[in-house]
């Protein structure tokens, strides 16, 4: 059994490379970074190391690497032999992985295996973005091609940081994991991974996720930040970035509970991890990290936006959120491409006009005001 992985970085080797692993398959890393291709390449074997109560270390073996950038048409043999894909690049690089699998399914005998597909992002629907970039992409094939595979959406859930630089291919990870993926696509041909569990229904596997482990995680790095703290485990000590990360979390947990019927209780517990999961003073996890690409993490359907769009429509509280949402605005960071593009645009848009863009919302939104005022107070 053989899967392409497509980004080896944090969460492609600390978790998705790992479980792939575990579950017999050769990985084939693709990746565009020339140095961790050439590392990968020449290791056998890497270490993924768990840091924190109950951790351990496991060893990835089977593995190859090749560079998407300088040999596409390597990549396409690989995806067009493969059982599996998976992707951990980030949400906007996907486009610029459809061409790599629709070259393979190209290749692809129409009577070999379907090809099982899944984007593991942080992103609601993200193997549906990837097909729908695959479709745009393809033109009139797309229907024999999409004939070749399955496409699954998923929800991961580990603490990857960013490693150090000359910490070579080995990983830190926390020691928590979960990977959901749903099952109706497969029919009776699951994939081989056994740390994975198949779900009927994604949808509130990936909103708690993203709205209650990401929101809480971009609170603590924005209140952070604000604060002048440089670790996310030093964030949760101080009492007003908790305070904080509390009130965004019991807000979320509102909509969580009304939405998708989680008891509050469920939802307390859940909290009560992530929050253990966040003070881990082994991982060494940065707000810069954590906070990283704050022009995404301030769209319409991300953690911070969806989730306040969504409780303001109800009629549920969202103060907490706002806040998270201000400090957001605040994150200024001279190496994130997309804190000095926000700071940019808050120079150059009015209030209004900057909420419309960078959050998606319209004026007659019940969220809209509150949001413009954050951004007038920004900008002042
Ligand atoms: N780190 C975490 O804790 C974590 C946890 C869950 C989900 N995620 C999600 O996983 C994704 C990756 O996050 P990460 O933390 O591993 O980031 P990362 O920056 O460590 O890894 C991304 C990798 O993708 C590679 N890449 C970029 N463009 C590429 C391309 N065109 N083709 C192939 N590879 C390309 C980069 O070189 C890099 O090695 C994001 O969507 C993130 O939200 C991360
Ligand atoms: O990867 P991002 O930028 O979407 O979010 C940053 C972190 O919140 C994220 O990487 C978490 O560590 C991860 O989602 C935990 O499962």
């Amino acid at each position: 059994m053989k899967a392409v992985h497509f980004g080896a970085g944090n969460i492609g080797r600390g978790f998705v490379g790992l479980l792939l692993h575990e579950g017999g398959y050769e990985v084939v890393f693709s990746d565009v970074a020339a140095p961790l291709v050439e590392a990968l390449t020449a290791a056998d074997s890497y270490l993924v190391h768990e840091v924190g109560t109950g951790g351990e270390d496991k060893t990835v073996t089977g593995f190859r690497a090749v560079n998407s950038a300088e040999n596409a048409s390597a990549v396409a043999e690989e995806v067009a032999t493969a059982d599996v894909v998976t992707t951990a690049v980030g949400p906007t690089i996907l486009k610029f992985i459809a061409p790599h699998i629709v070259a393979g399914l190209r290749q692809r005998p129409a009577d070999a295996q379907k090809l099982q597909i899944m984007a593991c992002e942080n992103a609601i629907g993200a193997t549906d973005t990837l097909r729908q970039a695959m479709q745009e992409l393809a033109g009139e094939d797309w229907d024999e091609l999409a004939a070749k595979a399955v496409f699954a959406n998923t929800a991961v859930d580990r603490i990857v940081p960013g490693q150090p630089a000359d910490g070579g291919i080995d990983v830190t990870v926390e020691p928590f994991y979960e990977w959901a993926i749903e099952k109706g696509p497969f029919g009776e041909n699951l994939p081989n991974i056994p740390g994975a569990h198949f779900v009927d229904e994604l949808g509130p596997y990936i909103e708690r996720k993203l709205f209650t482990v990401n929101t809480g995680h971009a609170t603590a790095a924005y209140l952070g930040t604000a604060a002048g703290l440089e670790k996310i485990a030093d964030a949760l000590a101080d009492e007003h970035v908790a305070a904080g990360v509390t009130a965004a979390l019991e807000e979320t947990s509102a909509l969580l509970v009304a939405k998708h019927g989680f008891s509050p209780d469920q939802m307390q517990s859940y909290r009560n991890t992530i929050l253990d999961r966040f003070r881990n003073p082994a991982l060494p996890d940065t707000v810069d990290r954590v906070g990283r690409q704050p022009l995404r993490k301030l769209s319409r359907h991300e953690r911070l936006i969806g989730p306040a769009a969504e409780a303001a429509e109800r009629g549920l509280p969202v103060q907490g959120l706002l806040a998270a949402i201000e400090a957001a605005l605040a994150f200024d960071v001279a190496a994130d491409e997309q804190a000095v593009e926000m700071k940019k645009l808050l120079g150059q848009l009015n209030a209004e006009a900057f909420t419309e863009k960078v959050t998606g919302l319209t004026s007659a939104h019940p969220l809209f005001t509150a949001v413009v005022q954050r951004v007038a107070a920004a900008q002042r």
